[in-house]
């Protein structure tokens, strides 16, 4: 069994990724994929360079094979939430998910009713209703701020309850509501309110209470509608309800002659059949069960790529994966649907002219996927977002909810949290990314490039091409113009020192404009071999300027932010920023192109002392720098701007909360200033130790950081370290390199340890034998992942997951009780010690 198949995926899923070397899931990817499986939302953010495409395409790619087998059986496939409000409904009276209109989400339960839209009013009706006669009562729980109106509704009522003749609310600020006529009523209600229902169909009657108090006749119904049947009703703005239709006990006991909808008999109860959204059980050739939108084709094409990959070893019916992608003739495209089309990888302009053009249907469609939607969002593609969203199936024909999963290099941008806020469905945060971080396996310096210590601009001036924005000052005037201009000319010039002094054979070069990066290729092609990858250059150029740096048949790809956001290339190297981003998070998705998948990388980040003038042409310049000469700067109606590098350099710092190691104009990195030399692109050497994946919680962190403020009062010597000089300690102890016996702390989860004492002695044979376990290839099959380890002086706090890869083997059974044992003594220890020593010879 492989570690993935214990997140629940499927063993030829497992096997394909294992082929490609992928041991052991992330931890986005452990945290994720179970939650996808298991039908769940999932908003998602970690690192850079830490799976997320793993995390969302091996569940997505699983169910769909699964439901395609299914579809193509003809058997259901309706999957559970274990755990989850998603179980099981326990009654037939709930709110219906096949009645309500597109920004209402409603629990798996069907009695938990919320709409996160700040503007609009979301509603829907419940599933049953109840005709001809009876005194019927439900309880509405007003569970947040927000705007409410509940009440009854006939079948033909607008689900925006009390704007047409076919609908009776009562609503927060206290108005009664019938046909737009909002009339005062009762009294205002709000968050922990209770309101009371009652529908007397045998005199025509709506009544309300708040919190147990008669409100008095709301509504009169006119007898015409007492032969329709009337359902429980919502609409809601930004707020959330709950409803209680007599399955649980009431707060407030109904007025003697009412009972509970629940208890109507069937003459009386009616079926709402509104099956609105419903997708369609045959399967067209252009309908894909999974929609996934990226922001670039570049990455679009990653993404698809990895699925080709993991699909590998699925048996029939085989997945056909499409990229949709602009600047690709749309007849190809076309041909491809009508082969057939599961899982559709595309750009949002693409997707949407083939959808309105009918060419792609999204009756089929179950997922809905926006991976860097933080970068979708910037890129202005919020309402066609929305727009796709309204297009699609809220539920699927086997009766599963459409499912949606966004990925975000944060969670904490505003608009993003609005978007999951309006689509999704109670969306479950795997947020590992907490604050920006650089990853461990990043070493990232910076050099300053300052033209009034550097000369050598003087002599440059005219070998190295530059943006032309100095083209009618004088470069030699030593003014501020003049020393923009040598800065321009000083930072090709490093860019080849840093070269050259590294021996960088294959890197990657951010520049800020299109234009830079057109200039700088003309100057390193040179010497190296180069292309460019940025938004002016056409698809099939791009596609190809990738994959030739992909094959390693060039030295350099040169590339703007926005094409190369989320591009993985394996094992890179080396990355340079010819200029610092724009925006201040973006240095760590620059620098995050190296360092990935456990390799270590070199990022350099040249950085000028004088301010520089750069081109900035927006919406205001007509030509959109075609051609552009007006070198004004924009508040002064021109297009240029002056960028501060060292105030750029500082936001980036604060951000980060990091000091960026410097390095002067040599390139020359000390090598004791990361943990000694290494050999960039290659994985740090573990010499023959355990391999760790930490993985710290939130939680986990702030208890450790309180359990390490209180040792350092304790202990004088832990006071001289800080958190983070900790922790180091710790990967360097883990690594092998050295351990202090003595009492150990652990907590120590799942069915290793049972109690206390046996942490103890866990921790204490881990310490004697620790040599001996880490060289032990069995140990590490035991207990790969080891989640947090804090050195403290002579103190640990461990954290221990246990993750078993398969049955155990009678020796290791053997260990196993010895661990589990509650008495802890001596003989047990050496008896484990020696297991453990045993399958070392
Ligand atoms: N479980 C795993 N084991 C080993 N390698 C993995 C695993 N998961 C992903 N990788 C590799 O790690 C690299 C980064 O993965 P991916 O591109 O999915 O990261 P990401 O989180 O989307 O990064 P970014 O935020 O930069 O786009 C890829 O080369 C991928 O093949």
């Amino acid at each position: 069994m492989t570690a993935f198949e214990e997140f629940g995926v499927l063993p030829e899923l497992g096997a394909a990724v294992d082929h490609m070397g992928w041991s052991l899931p992330t931890d986005v990817q452990s945290e994720a994929i179970p939650m996808i499986l298991g039908g769940g939302d999932v908003l998602m953010a970690a690192e850079t360079g830490s799976g997320k495409t793993g995390a969302f395409c091996l569940p997505v790619l699983q169910i769909t094979w699964e439901s395609l087998k299914a579809l193509r059986a003809g058997t259901p496939t309706a999957r559970s939430t274990p755990g989850s409000e998603d179980a099981t409904p326990t009654s037939e009276w709930r709110m219906s998910v096949l009645d309500r209109s597109p920004a209402l989400a409603i629990s798996a339960d069907g009695l938990r009713c919320q709409s996160r839209h700040p503007k609009e009013w979301h509603g829907c009706r419940a599933g049953l209703g109840v005709a001809g006669a009876g005194q019927w009562y439900f309880e509405a729980y007003v569970e947040d701020e927000g705007l409410c109106r509940v009440g009854f509704a006939t079948g033909q009522a607008a689900l925006d309850l009390g704007t047409c003749p076919h609908g009776y609310g009562f609503g927060g600020t206290g108005k009664k509501s019938n046909n737009r006529q909002f009339d005062d009523y009762g009294q205002a209600f709000g968050q922990a309110d209770v309101l009371g229902c009652y529908l007397d169909l045998d005199h025509g009657e709506i009544a309300y209470t708040k919190n147990g108090v008669d409100l008095g006749l709301a509504f009169t119904l006119k007898s015409h509608q007492l032969k329709q049947a009337f359902y429980p009703a919502v609409v809601l703005k930004n707020a959330e309800m709950r409803f209680n239709f007599g399955d649980q006990p009431w707060k407030y006991q109904p007025v003697e002659g009412y009972r509970g909808f629940n208890q109507s008999p069937e003459t009386v109860m009616v079926v709402n059949d509104k099956q609105q959204n419903v997708v369609d059980r045959k399967i067209a050739a252009n309908s894909p069960q999974a929609i996934i939108i990226e922001p670039s084709r570049e990455l679009a094409e990653q993404t698809q790529k990895q699925i080709a990959q993991f699909k590998t070893k699925l048996p029939h019916p085989p997945i056909r994966e499409h990229l949709v992608v602009g600047g690709v003739s749309i007849q190809d495209q076309l041909k491809a649907f009508k082969e057939g089309v599961d899982i559709v990888v595309a750009t949002p302009g693409r997707l949407e002219d083939l959808i309105s053009g009918g060419k792609l249907s999204l009756k089929q469609c179950r997922f809905f996927i926006l991976d860097e939607a933080d970068a979708l969002l910037k890129a202005g593609y919020e309402k066609l977002i929305h727009r796709l969203y309204e297009k699609i199936p809220k539920m699927t024909s086997d009766g599963t909810r459409l499912q949606m999963i966004v990925c975000s290099a944060t969670l904490h941008d505003f608009d993003v949290r609005r978007l999951a806020d309006q689509l999704m469905h109670f969306p479950t945060w795997v947020d590992l990314k907490g604050q920006d971080s650089v990853p461990e396996t990043v070493h990232h310096v910076v050099a300053w490039v300052d033209p009034a210590k550097d000369q050598d601009w003087r002599k440059l001036l005219k070998q190295v091409p530059t943006d032309g924005v100095h083209q009618r000052d004088d470069k030699l005037a030593g003014d501020k113009n003049s020393r923009s201009e040598a800065v321009k000319v000083l930072k090709a010039e490093y860019c080849l020192k840093a070269i050259e002094k590294h021996q960088i054979d294959y890197g990657l070069i951010f520049c800020r404009t299109k234009l830079d990066c057109d200039n700088l290729e003309k100057y390193l092609k040179k010497r190296h071999s180069c292309v460019c990858l940025h938004g002016d250059r056409k698809p099939t150029e791009r596609r190809d300027n990738l994959q030739l740096f992909k094959d390693k048949a060039v030295n350099f790809l040169i590339c703007t932010d926005v094409a190369a956001r989320g591009i993985d290339v394996k094992g890179l190297p080396f990355m340079i920023n010819l200029t610092l981003p724009d925006d201040k998070a973006n240095y760590v998705h620059r620098i995050g192109r190296v360092g990935r998948a456990e390799r270590m990388g070199l990022a350099i980040s040249l950085v000028s002392q004088e301010p520089e003038k750069v081109w900035y042409h927006g919406e205001w310049c007509k030509s959109r720098g075609r051609n552009c000469s007006n070198t004004n700067t924009v508040e002064r109606g021109g297009c240029c701007k002056w960028f501060d590098e060292k105030q750029m350099l500082a936001d980036i710092e604060e951000h980060l909360g990091v000091t960026v190691p410097q390095v002067g104009t040599d390139f020359e990195i000390q090598t004791n200033e990361f943990d000694g030399k290494v050999v960039y692109g290659k994985k740090l050497e573990d010499k023959g130790v355990l391999k760790i994946t930490p993985k710290i919680s939130k939680d986990l962190h702030k208890d450790l950081r309180t359990e390490y403020a209180k040792y350092a009062k304790v202990f004088p010597l832990s006071k001289a370290l800080d958190f983070k000089l900790a922790s180091k300690w710790y990967r360097r102890a883990v690594g092998g390199a050295e351990i202090l016996s003595g009492l150990v702390l652990m907590t120590v989860p799942g069915r290793m340890v049972k109690n206390g004492a046996n942490i103890i002695l866990f921790g204490l044979k881990m310490l004697n034998c620790y040599s001996h376990l880490a060289i032990n290839d069995e140990f590490e099959r035991t207990a790969p992942t080891l989640v947090f380890m804090l050195m403290l002086g002579c103190r640990l706090v461990v954290d221990w997951q246990v993750h078993r890869r398969g049955p155990l083997s009678d020796e290791e059974e053997d260990v196993d009780a010895t661990e589990s044992s509650t008495t802890a003594d001596k003989s047990t220890l050496k008896q484990s010690e020696t297991a453990q020593t045993k399958k070392i010879q």
